[in-house]
This record gives structure tokens, sequence and C-alpha cells, in this order.
């Protein structure tokens, strides 16, 4: 590709005459030198934790001779070296004309929130898929489009990837994208060069505040707000306590959601159900013309703003309502509020809930409905923040009756110490505890002890099938393990396996 094709739109200095650059050509380009071939343009990015322009050199002898640089460096004289303010901004740019704007051509949807995101990306696809438009999701556990699916470092992914991802989903027939946008990723501009159709807000509490992400809670709230700089249309939750202060930053039209009697759309005349594979919620949508029922075949009232956006964006891309509501009806996210029907008097749920807001969030759901006792198996990452450890503690020991203390993600450390922190959340509460860092054997004995009418919560792992143990992902699928360990238990007591 031409150079200056390449460079469409971004402003920048020259070390080579206007001549040299203007026939130049380049293959491909590559933020990471350890991605650069023959030919291929690199880009120093000056990261969090290393500086890309000491790498320039290493790019120079695997065939780069075109740079995109902050600050100048030495290099052999054939390099052509093109300066600019900010190389991560330009990367973003350079690789949107590379894959040829891919997104001016897709309706693209971008989910932002401290939770939810992957919940609604996924709502979004189930329901668009079922009306028809081909939709592809990008998010936490991955990108999914046409039967491919791909695994990506980062919720949102960098600017190139994304680019060539959007690339790749045009040219296979995709015409919709619902992807989660990441604070960290709309504060590293890896979406600044995408033109979304809608932005959705679902929730702002504290969280990715802290060393290598947000300097301050403000700063982790202008990032979010940011999303609604680059839409043409804005979704918001009015029930949350920062959605005024998103709506105020917003330069889009926005339509609001809500609980009762505020918002565009409102949700009103809530009724719980729980069957033994599923915890749903029904309940009446009114907007100012019309009002129609809606069921969810996922708990609680989280599920039900998750929902209500879902149906926000089918109203403004105007989709026929009962094929929406036919799709909503079954739809389900891996590793999210997941019931496994596997028992035939408990309720056995995996969930993802890793921090104390959504941990305390799924607990207070669960116990909304007629239960016998709420027992929660978790543990918490290792060689992390101790707070974290503290906050889950913290929430499980006064929601529950009983928890399992486990493994999760011990990585260099030792499990017994995490969950020695864990533990000392429940020296002044009445709920028990039982210890087992294996994690296998802690979900064996959670169904082991499962009685009548238990709800029984395996949280943090969700859609993870691995435990990091000293730097390395070992496969664990708790799910296998759950499927496995109830059939035996079934076997035992006489009775018919269930899945
Ligand atoms: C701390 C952080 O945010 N790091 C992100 C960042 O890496 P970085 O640019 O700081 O990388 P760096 O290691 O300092 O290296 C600087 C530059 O040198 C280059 N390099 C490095 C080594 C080498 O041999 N050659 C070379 O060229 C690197 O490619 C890079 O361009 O940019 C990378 C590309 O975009 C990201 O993959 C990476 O995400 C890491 C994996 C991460 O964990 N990020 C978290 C904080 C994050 O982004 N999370 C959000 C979800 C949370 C939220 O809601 O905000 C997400 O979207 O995933
Ligand atoms: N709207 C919501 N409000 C609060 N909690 C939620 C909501 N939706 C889901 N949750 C809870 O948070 C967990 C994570 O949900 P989800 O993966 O959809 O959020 P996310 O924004 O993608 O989170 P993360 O950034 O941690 O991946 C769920 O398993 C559930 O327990």
């Amino acid at each position: 590709m031409r150079l200056l094709e390449m460079m469409n739109e971004v402003v920048f200095n020259a070390n080579k005459p206007w001549d040299k650059i203007k026939n130049t050509q380049v293959k491909d380009l590559a933020y990471n030198s350890s991605k650069c071939r023959d030919g291929y343009m690199f880009i120093a990015i000056k990261g969090e934790s290393l500086d890309g322009h000491k790498y320039a050199q290493d790019a120079y002898e695997k065939g780069c001779r075109v740079f995109i640089l902050q600050d100048d460096v030495k290099l052999n004289e054939d390099a052509i070296k093109l300066f600019v303010k900010d190389s991560r901004i330009a990367l973003s740019k350079i690789s949107s004309n590379y894959f040829g704007n891919p997104s001016k051509e897709l309706k693209i949807i971008g989910v932002t929130g401290t939770k939810g995101k992957t919940t609604i990306t996924n709502y979004l696809s189930t329901v668009l898929n079922h009306a028809g438009l081909n939709t592809g999701v990008i998010g936490t556990n991955g990108t999914f489009y046409n039967g491919k699916e791909e695994r990506t470092a980062n919720t949102t992914p960098e600017s190139y990837e994304l680019h060539r991802i959007f690339r790749d989903m045009l040219d296979s027939g995709v015409k919709c994208v619902s992807m989660e946008v990441s604070s960290g990723g709309l504060m590293m501009d890896r979406v600044k060069d995408i033109n979304f159709d809608v932005a959705i807000f679902s929730n702002l509490s504290l969280d990715h505040v802290g060393p290598k992400e947000h300097p301050t809670f403000e700063n982790y709230l202008d990032c979010k707000a940011k999303l609604f700089t680059l839409a043409k249309h804005g979704i918001v939750n009015i029930d949350d306590k920062y959605a005024n202060q998103i709506i105020e930053k917003a330069t889009c039209d926005i339509d609001t959601f809500g609980i009762e009697n505020k918002g565009d759309i409102v949700a009103k005349n809530i009724e719980y159900s729980r069957e033994l594979d599923s915890l749903g919620v029904s309940f009446d949508v009114a907007t100012q013309n019309e009002e129609f029922n809606t069921y969810i075949c996922s708990p609680g009232t989280f599920s039900i703003y998750n929902a209500l956006a879902v149906i926000s964006v089918c109203r403004y891309l105007q989709i026929d309502q009962n094929t929406m509501l036919d799709a909503l009806k079954s739809a389900k996210v891996k590793g999210r509020v997941e019931v496994l029907p596997v028992l035939d008097y408990a309720t056995v749920i995996i969930d993802y809930a890793h921090n104390g807001v959504s941990l305390e969030n799924i607990l207070q759901t669960l116990k909304e409905y007629d239960h016998n006792r709420l027992i929660c198996l978790f543990g918490s990452v290792g060689g992390r923040t101790k707070l974290r450890r503290k906050e889950l503690g913290d929430v499980a020991s006064r929601e529950c009756d009983l928890c399992i203390l486990t493994s999760d993600n011990p990585d260099f450390e030792d499990p017994m110490d995490v969950i020695k922190d864990i533990a000392d959340s429940f020296k002044n509460s009445e709920c028990d505890y039982i210890v087992e860092p294996d994690r296998k054997v802690a979900v064996e004995k959670a169904l082991e002890i499962a009685q009548d009418g238990d709800m029984i919560v395996f949280a943090g792992k969700g859609h993870e099938e691995y435990q990091l143990i000293k730097g390395e992902n070992l496969p664990f699928s708790e799910t296998e393990v759950a499927i496995n360990a109830a059939k035996r238990i079934m076997e035992n007591k006489g009775k018919k396996q269930l899945s």
C-alpha cells in the first residue's frame, strides 16, 4: 500500500524529502517489533511498562524502513522517520486507513460500564442474529462471527486488531458488531477511529483505578463518557448514580431506560421465576406509546437492566418486537449466571463475579428467590491487591449461609495464603466456611453437601477454562467437573442423570 494512503489524515513531520516519501510502499504495520517483517512500518509506542522506541533498531533489523515515532531514535540513513504527536493515536488512524476504514461500512454498537458489558453484547448478538442481521461480537470472551472464534489479549483489543477484525467481518458478510468498550480501551484511544452507531452505558462503580489503570475515579468516568462523543446515538441507564454526568458529556442524542418511573423505556410489574434449569424474570416494558411483557432466563434486577439496554437498541434499530422478545427469552451467556441443570433438588450456578460489586449483586439477586441455604464457592487471584480478597470475603460472609474457600488463579502465590486473607472476613460472621485449596475437590464437595432447595454458586471462573498456576494456564473446566461430580451423586442416590 502507498505510504501516503496509510497516512491519510495523520499529521506528521518527516526526515526525508516529499519525493522520497511519495513513492514509498509499505506491506503492513506492527506496533510490536517481534511482529515486524521485511517492508513493514513500525509504530513506536510509549507504553505502560516499556518504551517502543527502544525496539526501533530491532524492527529495522527485521526489514522495517518506515518508522512512526514520537521521539527521534538513531537508525541507519535509509530509514524514513515520520514524527507524530501521539503514536497510539496515529496507530488508530493508520490501522483504519490500512484496512480500508471498515468500521464505516458496519453498524457498530459499543457497550461501556463497570458491569454488564459481556452480557449485553452477547444478548444483542443473539437478538440481532435472530432478526437476520449478521452480527459479530468483540469482548472479554473473545471475538465471534460467522462461526469463527478468536481469543484477544484485551476486552477491547488494540486499534490495529480491531480494524483487522472489522475488515475480516465485513468481507465475510457481517453487517453489525456488538462490542465491549472498556475504559482502558477508551483511555488508550484504541477505539478513536471507530464510527459507532450506538453507545450504551450500563453502570459505574469503583473499579480499574490504580497503577497501570486509571489514576482517579474521575478519569475512569471521563474515559467511559468519551464513548458518547464517538457515537451517533446514546443509550443510558438513567437509574445509575453517574447517568447524568455521562449525558452531560455526550455529544449525541440520548435515550434512557430505567425501572419503575424514570426513562424513555421503563420496566415494571417484575416477577421472578425459578425452574430446575433456569432462573428467570418477567416484567412489563412501558414506553410512551405502548406496553409489552418480556421474559428473560437470567435472574434479578441487574438482568432487567441488561435486557432494557438491548430493548432500547432494538427500538432504535427498528427490530421487529416479536422477533426481539422471542430471542430474549432464551438469550444466555457462557459463565454469566449460568444455571447447570445437574441436581434435581438444588440449583447450581456458574458465574464470573470476581469482585465485591458483582459478587454482592449475584448473591443478593439469588436471595430474592425462595431457597434453603445459599452456598458460595470462591477464591481470589494471587499476586494482586489484597483489597479484592477482603471485599469478596466481606460480601460472601455477610450474604451466604455457607462458603467454600478455594483457589482462583493463584499464579505464583500459595493458594492457602490467599484463602487465609479471605478467611479473615469470616472472624466476626455467622457464616460457616470450609477450606479446600484444590478447586476440583472443592466443587465436588460443594455438590456432595447440597441439600433440598439449596442454591450453590461457583463464583469467579465463569467462562474461563483454565486455572493460572505458577505462570501457566492449566486446563480446568468447572462445568465439566460439576457435571461429572453431579452424575456420580445422582447415581449414588439411585436417580436419573440430568445432563
Ligand atoms: C497496562 C496496559 O494497559 N497495557 C496495555 C498496553 O500495553 P503497553 O503499550 O503499555 O505495552 P508495553 O509492554 O509497555 O510496551 C510498549 C510498546 O513496546 C512494544 N514492544 C515491547 C517489547 C518488544 O520486544 N518489542 C516491542 O515493540 C509493545 O508492543 C508496545 O507497543 O497496550 C497493549 C496493546 O493495546 C495492551 O495489550 C496492554 O494491555 C494489558 C495486557 C492489560 O492488561 N491491560 C488492561 C489494563 C486493560 O486494558 N484492560 C481493559 C479492561 C479493563 C477496563 O475496563 O479498563 C481491556 O480492554 O482489556
Ligand atoms: N448490569 C449489571 N449490573 C451489575 N452486575 C452485573 C450486571 N450484569 C452482570 N452483572 C454481574 O457481573 C458479572 C460480570 O458480568 P459481565 O461479564 O456481563 O460484565 P462486564 O462488564 O463484561 O465485566 P468484566 O469487565 O468483569 O468482564 C456477571 O456474572 C454478573 O454477576
